[in-house]
Formats: C-alpha cells, structure tokens, sequence
C-alpha cells in the first residue's frame, strides 16, 4: 500500500475550547496547524520573495488552478519542472481548483452536468472547465494539495439550488478522486458545501467522508454572508469532518475569523485580504486596523507595531513607510505586505501556544479587547 501523500497528525486538543494542535505532512515538508495559508495566485505571493515569506515563517502557500490555466499556461508550468520549481519554492502549496474563481470573476456562465462554460475574464473567449480539467491542470502544476471542483453556490442561495448543487459537487467529486493521477505525490482535498442549511451539509460531508479524502474543505463560506452566520455553519459543519484529517476553511483570513475559526475546530485558512489591503495601506496590528496614509502619523517614528517581530516593524517607522504609500512607492507595498502577512502567521504561532496551554478562550478575549472588536 503506497503511503498518502497527505498525513495529518493530531498533537492536542484544547481543553478550554474545540481547537486542535496538529502537523500537516506533505511530499515538500510539514506545516503546524492552525495555520494561515498566504495567496500567492498567479505564481507569486504579490511583492514577496520567496526568502522573505521563509523568513516570516509561512509553512504552506496557496496559488490557483484558473489563473495558472490562463497565464501563463499549465503546460508551461509543468515544462517548468511544476509550480514549485517555477516560483522557487520548496515547501508545500496548495492549490484551489478554480470553481470559485469561474463563479467570482465570469458574469456569463452556464453549468452543466458535465461541467461549466464561461468567458476568459481577460478577453472574453469561451471557456470549459469541468471536474477532469482541473484535476489535470491541477496535476501538471504539481502542488501538493489539489482542491476537488466544486460549485461554491452564490449566497443567498435557496434551498432547492443548494439542495442540487450540493448533489452535483459531490459527483464531481467522485469524478475528480477517479481523475486523481498521483496520489501518492498529491493530495486531493474534498470541499462541503451547502450553504447555511445543516441538513444539506450533513448531506455533503457524509457523501465526501464517504469518498474517504485525505482532507476536506468547508467552502461556500465568506461569500457575504454575516460573521455570526459563518461561526453557526462551522458549529455544526467542523463535527462531521473526519477528527484525523486536515479541515480548511476557504478564503478567510480576518483576524477574528480565524481565531472564531481555530476555536470551532478549524485547522487551515487562506485569504487574499492582508495582501490586498496591505497595497492601499491598511495595516492589522495589535491595537487594531491602521490607515497608514492617515495624516497622524506623518512625524511617527515609532514602529507599525511595538509588539512585532517582522522586518518592517524592526527597521521602518510609520512616517517611512506613510511616506512611502504616499508616494507609491513600490518598496512601499512590500514592507506592509511583509507585515500585514507576518501579523497573521504570528497571530496563528499564539493560537498554537494558546492551545499548547488550553487557554484559546481566554487568548481570543484577550485579543479582541486589544485588538477593538467588542468581545460577545
Ligand atoms: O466554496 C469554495 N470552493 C472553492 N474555493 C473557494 C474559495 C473561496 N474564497 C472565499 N472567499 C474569499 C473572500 N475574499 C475576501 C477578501 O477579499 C477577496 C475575497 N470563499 C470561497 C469559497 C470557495
Ligand atoms: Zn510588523
């Protein structure tokens, strides 16, 4: 029997919560759960070096099937060697399987059993994407964790949508687990949904349980829908998903949702959010969110962040890099980049201690009341 290529490892579970503490195996090395997954979308982790996100201690990054299909093409990836050799990067990556995208970014688009017809979002030429595709192109990149195709079904969606969309996820993902090429070098991580309803992703989690996946997703979630709405659906949607598999919640990445998150039993988190506000220079700290460009801090010398450990914090003052975001400078984009992205890894690095303690309660009352959102 082949080994998995994905090995999850359950260390603890929090006393004082649902948190776990774990370790992620994989082909390209390990990562500790919980964790936050920087975006690198189309290939790169905007403004950040591979060196860099090392340095910040990023243990998994994510980059994404449609982007890579369109640009610069999975053929050429996979001529490259794969994505990791591509983009020099030699831990692991995770790669989402582009039904969101088709759904986010495609105004026309007709789904079908077989799969969805769409527009290319740069020129407008016709497009087919379907279960077997993804997992093609998903096998040339090579990444270490590859998403099943999904349906992430707008929101609010009614019952009777949801009820067939879930249905129709789920037999793609059969058909993504017998397109599955390798295995053994690749996981394939199955994603429930079903909205808001509990009964429809009782539904999903049992059919994609029974398809046994070496991890599982929770998507259909931060699409608009209201915070509380979020928590309730992971209350009753994290107990269903296997205790000794990876759980990953898509496209989250606020603070507070990924403590929320953590405590509900998640154990992996994505989002492009501390990137994309880092550009217009919107920082997270500890004190809360931090318009750099803000006039008050034009003779600011202090630090972003006298509780942060990363290079921006240790060698720029808030007039620089103010200064900088101004100015558009690029050096600018890179330093709250760095930032805003070490903020959420260190952020998960307490949450593990946290957990390490049987103390995630008391740590999320803690933050919150720094952090200024008002504790429930
Ligand atoms: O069901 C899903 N299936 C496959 N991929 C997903 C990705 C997803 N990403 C989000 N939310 C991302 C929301 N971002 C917040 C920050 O600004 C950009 C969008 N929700 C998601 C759901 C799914
Ligand atoms: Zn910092």
């Amino acid at each position: 029997m082949t080994q998995p290529a994905i090995r999850y490892e359950l260390i603890k579970t929090c006393k004082q919560t649902g948190a776990r503490l774990g370790i992620v195996h994989t082909p390209h090395g390990s990562f500790e759960t919980p964790t936050f997954m920087p975006v690198g979308t189309q290939a790169t982790v905007k403004a950040m070096s591979p060196e860099e996100l090392k340095e910040m201690d990023a243990g998994i990054i994510l980059s994404n099937t449609y982007h890579l299909w369109l640009r610069p093409g999975n053929d050429i990836v996979k001529e490259a060697g794969g994505l990791h050799k591509f983009m020099n990067w030699d831990r692991p990556i995770l790669t989402d399987s582009g039904g969101f995208q088709v759904f986010s970014l495609s105004k026309f688009r007709k789904i079908e059993e077989e799969g969805v017809y769409f527009r290319n979002h740069l020129n407008g030429d016709k497009l087919f994407l379907s279960p077997e595709k993804a997992m093609e192109i998903q096998n040339d990149l090579g990444s270490d964790i590859m998403m099943a195709f999904d349906e992430c079904p707008p929101y609010p969606a009614t019952y009777d949508y949801m009820l067939q969309s879930v249905d129709r996820t789920t037999r793609w993902a059969k058909r993504c687990k017998e397109a599955h090429a390798r295995p053994e070098e690749q996981g394939l991580f199955g994603i429930i949904q079903g909205g808001e309803y509990e009964d429809l992703r009782r539904r999903s989690a049992e059919a994609l349980v029974e398809l046994d996946f070496p991890g599982y997703a929770i998507g259909g979630l931060s699409v608009g829908e209201p915070k509380d709405i979020m928590n309730r659906v992971l209350e009753f949607t994290a107990p269903l998903m296997p205790e000794n598999k990876p759980r990953y919640l898509m496209g989250v990445g606020s603070p507070d949702s990924l403590i929320d998150g953590a405590i509900r039993g998640i154990d992996m988190f994505d989002c492009v959010l501390p990137t994309r506000i880092a550009r217009n220079g919107t920082l997270m700290t500890s004190e809360g969110r931090m318009v750099i460009k803000n006039a008050k801090y034009a003779r600011d010398f202090r630090p972003i962040d006298e509780n942060c450990d990363c290079y921006t914090c240790k060698n720029y003052t808030r007039a620089y890099v103010r200064h900088l975001l101004r100015t558009e400078e690029t050096f600018g984009l890179r330093l709250t980049s760095y930032h805003n992205l070490r903020f959420l890894i260190k952020l998960m690095e307490d949450v593990r201690q946290a957990i390490r303690e049987d103390r995630l309660g008391d740590f999320k009352e803690e933050f919150f009341e720094k952090y200024g959102y008002n504790v429930p």
